[in-house]
């Protein structure tokens, strides 16, 4: 399948007006063909008409027709084959199974909230009949559901080019839940995003689907995003990406005249708590499977483990040697943009300036476009005495805090911005010390997890991958997992509206086959 450079709005695919911009290929830093001429205010005016036209109708389809609309997409992504992986592998230099891998994970989200819209559960649908003898009030009919928020914007990362891009957790999330959606795409991969673009587009006609129930717009700057985030018609915001963008966006969305709930993701360093017990143990396996963590994908995961705190001794110098061993021999990695690559060696360099930081291991030197794997340790009181060491340096580096003992641990901890996921290694012997600190743990964090590190989130029902600030900018939900629904939904009561008039999930019939709570307990079938 070819790439054209243009922009997907409706039925129509045109090249834009605005300002042109190329891909660049992630391991030689050579532009690619071809250029992609930014889309226009008036391209962003007619997806937003286009979305909006297409809400109504397109809420209200029936659960099959929008579980065969995800499915269709999943299908037709699979069927772009080859074309698909070798451009998202030149776009973003990540490896032939990774991108395999990344296809099959977004395919397979597509068809989990295809099973979550037939499952029809994210409705909430919930019945208190009428009371009319109560006294010494009677009581109405009551009758609620979860509707569509509306149109929604989403904004892809530049690191997970498929399953959190143009058809990852955002779009099918929000598209599950019935609203449309309009995505900016990622400059940094944008033939990619095209191909999938297509992908939905072909699905949202094949499926008989409203026409702005999808649109995908390209953009050399940034004004784009602005507006659509800006733009009246957009109920709410899925983004994944800096910090920074995410809370020019969240101020974009906050003032408005009608304020949006914007969903970033942003920037998480992910504590690693390594407990004595499980050190002794096994601290140089820890080691070594730390190192594969942190070097996964160059070190771009927001899920990457960053920081690691424990208590000094035998056992953490054995993790050390581990970790700094493998390190040293871990090839320096293509990284995702020129940008990417510089914020990378420019935090490192930072870091490594630092009076209190020493270096501990670094990998070999790579070519201009790559990233090398860094260790750096501090101590306790070094971290806490400085907000700077606790940023996130996006790529394969981290930071060993030792702390004296566990009182110092839970200072570190309690200093901790909002995170994705904290990591703890155990043993049995651990499990007491684990226990104080897991409530505290649950505050900071929106995943804990054992034995294990944090990259390679599954998508799955009990998944959360979200946390407070800055973590994300909205610690009740999650963007990965099914919950993930949550975000585009919300709730409406109908109070003594007539059968004819309730909409099909509510009605006495319950032609929709939904689960529904009558009066708060399960209805029989
Ligand atoms: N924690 C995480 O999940 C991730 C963090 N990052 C961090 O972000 C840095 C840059 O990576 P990018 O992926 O390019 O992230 P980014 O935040 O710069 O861009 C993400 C998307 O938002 C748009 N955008 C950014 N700022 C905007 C603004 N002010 N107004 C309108 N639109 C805006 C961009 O055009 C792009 O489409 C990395 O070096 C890394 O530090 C990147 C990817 C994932
Ligand atoms: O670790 C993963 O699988 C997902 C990581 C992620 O969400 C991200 O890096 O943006």
């Amino acid at each position: 399948m070819t790439v054209r450079g243009e922009n997907l709005i409706g039925t129509e695919a045109r090249r834009g007006r605005e300002a042109a911009f190329r891909a660049v290929a992630a391991a030689t830093g050579e532009p690619m063909e071809p250029d992609f001429p930014g889309a226009s205010l008036a391209d962003l005016d007619r997806a937003c008409a286009l979305a909006e036209a297409a809400f109504d109708t397109y809420r209200e389809t029936d659960p099959e027709a929008r579980a065969g609309f995800l499915e269709a997409i999943a299908a037709n992504i699979l069927e772009i084959g080859d074309d698909l992986v070798t451009r998202c592998m030149a776009e973003t230099g990540l490896p032939r199974p990774r991108i395999e891998g990344e296809r099959a994970r977004t395919v397979g989200q597509l068809r989990l909230f295809a099973s979550v819209v037939r499952d029809g559960s994210y409705v909430a649908a919930r019945i208190d009949p009428a009371l009319p003898d109560r006294k010494p009030l009677p009581r109405p009919d009551l009758r609620l559901r979860r509707i569509a928020v509306g149109p929604v914007a989403v904004f892809g990362a530049s690191n997970f080019p498929l399953a959190f891009s143009v058809a990852g957790g955002d779009t099918a999330s929000a598209l599950a839940a019935g609203c449309p959606v309009i995505v900016k795409a990622h400059p940094a991969h944008p033939g990619t995003s095209e191909l999938v673009g297509r992908a939905v587009q072909k699905a949202v006609s094949s499926c008989g689907l409203p026409e702005g129930t999808f649109s995908l717009l390209f953009d050399a700057g940034q004004s784009i995003g602005q507006a659509l985030v800006a733009d009246p018609r957009i109920a709410a915001v899925g983004f994944t990406g800096s910090r920074r963008g995410g809370t020019a966006l969240m101020a974009i969305a906050a003032g408005r005249p009608t304020p949006i709930p914007v969903y970033a993701e942003m920037s998480s360093i992910n504590p690693v708590l390594l407990f004595p017990a499980a050190l002794d143990a096994r601290g140089a396996a820890i080691g070594k499977a730390f190192a594969a963590s942190l070097t996964l994908g160059a070190g771009q995961f927001c899920t990457n483990p960053g920081l690691i705190l424990a208590l000094p001794g035998p056992g953490l110098d054995a993790f050390l040697d581990a970790a700094a061993a493998a390190l040293r021999e871990s090839p320096a990695a293509t990284m995702l943009t020129p940008g990417i690559q510089r914020a990378y060696r420019e935090g490192v360099a930072r870091v490594a300036g630092h009076n209190a930081v020493t270096l501990l291991a670094e990998g070999p030197e790579g070519a201009a476009t790559q990233g090398r794997a860094t260790l750096f340790a501090t101590d306790s009181d070094a971290f806490l005495a400085d907000p700077a060491l606790q940023e996130e340096m996006f790529g394969a580096s981290a930071l060993v805090v030792r702390c004296p003992d566990f009182a110092a641990m839970r200072a570190v901890l309690e200093h901790l911005e909002g995170q994705l996921t904290a990591s703890l290694h155990l043993a049995a012997a651990d499990h007491a010390a684990a226990r104080d600190l897991l409530p505290l743990l649950e505050r900071r964090v929106g995943r804990i997890l054992v034995d294990g590190f944090g990259t390679g989130v599954e998508v799955a029902h009990a998944m959360v991958h979200g946390g407070p600030y800055p973590a994300t900018s909205d610690g009740r939900t999650t963007s990965v997992g099914s919950l993930a629904i949550d975000r585009f939904l919300r709730p409406v009561s109908y109070q003594d509206v007539p059968d004819a008039l309730l909409p099909a999930a509510l009605r006495a019939a319950n032609p929709l086959g939904l689960p529904r709570r009558i009066d708060g307990a399960p209805e029989r079938a």
